[in-house]
């Protein structure tokens, strides 16, 4: 077995989408990800795996696709992001990475399922796509 290379870092600055999310949903996901990662938890999510400190060669025979917090944010900050969908779905993609190169039951994955707890509980108060329109009377 050879050690696979490190797969390309996102974002994809040449890949950017036409009609990113709205400023309101942003800002909102960019304190969610800030408050987050002051959890104790989510040190280790904070940055990408590094194979080298962590000398697991064999790391990315495993995992295609890496994901960290960092990352998460530096999308936002480029408005890499269409819809809070996908960057749901990279914060999911981070915590199954550590299920499947650790295990579910590891103490690491203990630390992941907590701060997807945290996430969670932003994500149920995420804004609407659409601001209320101000003029109307409800
Ligand atoms: C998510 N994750 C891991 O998924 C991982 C991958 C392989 C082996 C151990 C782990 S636990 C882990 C530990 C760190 N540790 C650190 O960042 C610091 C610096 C290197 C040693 O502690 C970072 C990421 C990580």
């Amino acid at each position: 077995m050879i050690p696979a290379p490190k797969p390309p870092s996102e974002p994809d600055m040449n890949n950017l989408p036409t009609n990113p999310m709205p400023l309101h949903q942003k800002k909102y996901l960019l304190n969610s990800i800030k408050a987050i990662r002051r959890l104790k938890d989510a040190q280790p999510f904070i940055n990408p795996v590094d194979i080298v400190k962590l000398n697991i060669p064999f790391y990315y025979n495993y995992i295609k696709r890496p994901m960290d917090l960092s990352t998460i944010e530096k999308k936002l900050n480029v408005n890499a992001y269409e819809d809070p969908i996908q960057l749901i779905e990279d914060f999911n993609l981070m915590v199954e990475n550590c299920f499947k190169f650790n295990g579910k039951d590891s103490a690491i994955s203990s630390m992941v399922k907590n701060i997807l707890s945290s996430f969670e509980k932003h994500i149920n108060n995420l804004p609407p796509k659409e601001l209320p329109d101000k003029k109307s009377t409800s």
